[in-house]
């Protein structure tokens, strides 16, 4: 396997590293006969020391793997600088060791950065924190060992969910960070203005308000890429786009962030809102598996299985028949469910669980409270071919609908939106249907790895009052 590696680098025409350091997930993951007896350099930060009899064990990981490396040095070696937390360089032979791990033998080990555990270094060996005192130190969180299973299985899962596009024929769309539209209509904006010195010198001289002069209107950063992806749907029909928008809600739940990473699609040429059900039944299951599969070390880690919903269809039920569910279990929900407003959170979950916690498509919504772009239901123009798919323990994880493709109908919602004439445009020339969904990768990584709280699922997270970090 090891030996493989090396052939693949040579066959891309890549040069094997000179330096021969190697990396833990080199090392451990392909547990290759063919490494051992060879010398090898490896480097990273310390998990455990133990001084023993003769010798002293030093757990070290480079964060490549789930799985750290056990170096064996002779106790001889003056070491009184190295303790866990430090990094290090170790170079020696590996052996197998009598429990059939890989285990690095060294003759020389180079402390490069040492850790004063006594300074103020919160982590310890072996010892169990909570996910809250963990947070409070975000810029060393990466060293825990859960932490940095969760930053590779987000890599994974991002990884997947390209791997999945790719293959079903979508096309990578970067849309704009920057944008003078709220998609939503909500109202959840940032507004984003100039701060040199220079621009703010001009506008002072010029009498121009701050926030329009650098491009003739209000900015914002996006809260959906969808209006863009629309435009593009219309010229390369399968798109989607996977990149960080940014909602200012006055929120602190286990749910919410003031960033979060979505990712949207966009299909041309369809007529169904159960196509785009469709798409986002099999993108959450086809990357679930595959995570549940490459990801199988850290997931064990990390301590999560299979979600059990893996291998059950999806359930699809309209609003109205969701709302009679609610109606009808007025005591377990203590408050009654008011028609034609969205579901609370305590809602969305009562309906998943009693559905056996098999994730619920809720379709046709009513249009009041839905935003402005989607289309009517054909058989009822009091509700929207919407859907919203709701997951246990998280509620709402994706949102998508038909956006409407009228010109007429549409432009009559728009009067207070003038900057969004091109959007209209779009229904002018060449116009197809076009459906699309989006789905909060933070909210999809909560469920399929069982992480309660939104703020463990990225390394820095950004809520209410906290953006220090
Ligand atoms: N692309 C989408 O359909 C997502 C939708 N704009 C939302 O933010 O919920």
């Amino acid at each position: 396997m090891f030996s493989k590696y090396i052939e693949k680098l040579l066959l891309l025409n890549l040069k094997v590293p000179k330096c021969n350091v190697h990396s833990m997930s080199q090392i451990c993951d392909t547990n290759c006969k063919e490494a051992l007896g060879k010398r090898m350099k490896v480097q990273g930060w310390v998990w455990a020391v133990r001084k023993m009899k003769n010798n002293i064990f030093v757990d070290i990981s480079d964060g490549s793997t789930s799985k750290g490396l056990q170096v064996v040095i002779p106790k001889s070696n003056k070491l009184d600088t190295l303790s866990y937390g430090s990094s290090i360089m170790a170079e020696g032979e590996l052996t197998l060791a009598p429990n059939g791990s890989i285990e690095l033998h060294a003759n020389d080990i180079t402390v490069i950065g040492t850790c004063d555990v006594m300074d103020g270094y919160p982590f310890a060996p072996r010892k169990q924190y909570s996910e809250e005192y963990i947070r409070q130190y975000l810029h060393l969180r990466p060293r825990t060992r859960t932490f940095s299973s969760l930053l590779r299985l987000r890599d994974l899962t991002s990884a997947s969910i390209g791997n999945y596009f790719r293959n079903r024929e979508f096309i990578n769309v970067h849309t704009p960070v920057l944008t003078s539209n709220d998609c939503e209509g909500a109202g959840e904006l940032f507004s984003v203005k100039p701060c040199s010195a220079e621009i703010l010198q001009t506008m002072k001289k010029e009498g121009v308000s701050e926030e329009e002069y650098y491009f003739n209107s209000k900015a914002f950063l996006t809260v959906s890429g969808q209006l863009h992806l629309e435009a593009v749907a219309r010229a390369l029909t399968r798109v989607y786009t996977f990149g960080p928008t940014f909602r200012a809600e006055n929120s602190k739940s286990r749910l919410h962030l003031s960033e979060f990473y979505m990712v949207e699609a966009e299909v041309a040429f369809i007529d169904s809102i159960d196509d785009i059900m469709d798409e986002v039944e099999l993108l959450i299951k086809s990357v679930t598996k595959d995570v549940v599969e490459k990801g199988a070390p850290d997931m064990h880690s990390f301590g999560c299985h299979e979600p059990q919903w893996l291998n059950k269809k999806f359930t699809r039920m309209t609003y109205d028949d969701a709302f009679k569910i609610l109606e009808n279990n007025v005591q377990t929900l203590e408050k009654p469910a008011t028609y034609g407003t969205a579901f609370s959170k305590k809602e969305e979950l009562f309906l998943v669980e009693q559905n056996n916690s098999i994730p619920i498509f809720v379709t046709n919504w009513p249009k009041e409270i839905k935003p402005f772009y989607m289309k009517a239901c054909k058989d009822d123009d009091s509700k929207v071919a919407a859907m919203d798919l709701l997951v246990p323990e998280v509620g709402e994880l994706v949102g998508g609908s038909m956006r409407e493709d009228d010109y007429k109908k549409l432009k009559s919602k728009l009067p207070l939106r003038t900057n969004l004439s091109w959007y209209l445009e779009l229904r002018k020339y060449g116009n197809v249907p076009t459906g699309g969904f989006g789905m909060g990768f933070e909210r999809f990584l909560q469920s399929i790895l069982g992480i309660s709280n939104i703020k463990d699922t990225l390394p820095f997270p950004r809520w209410p009052h906290n953006c220090n970090l």
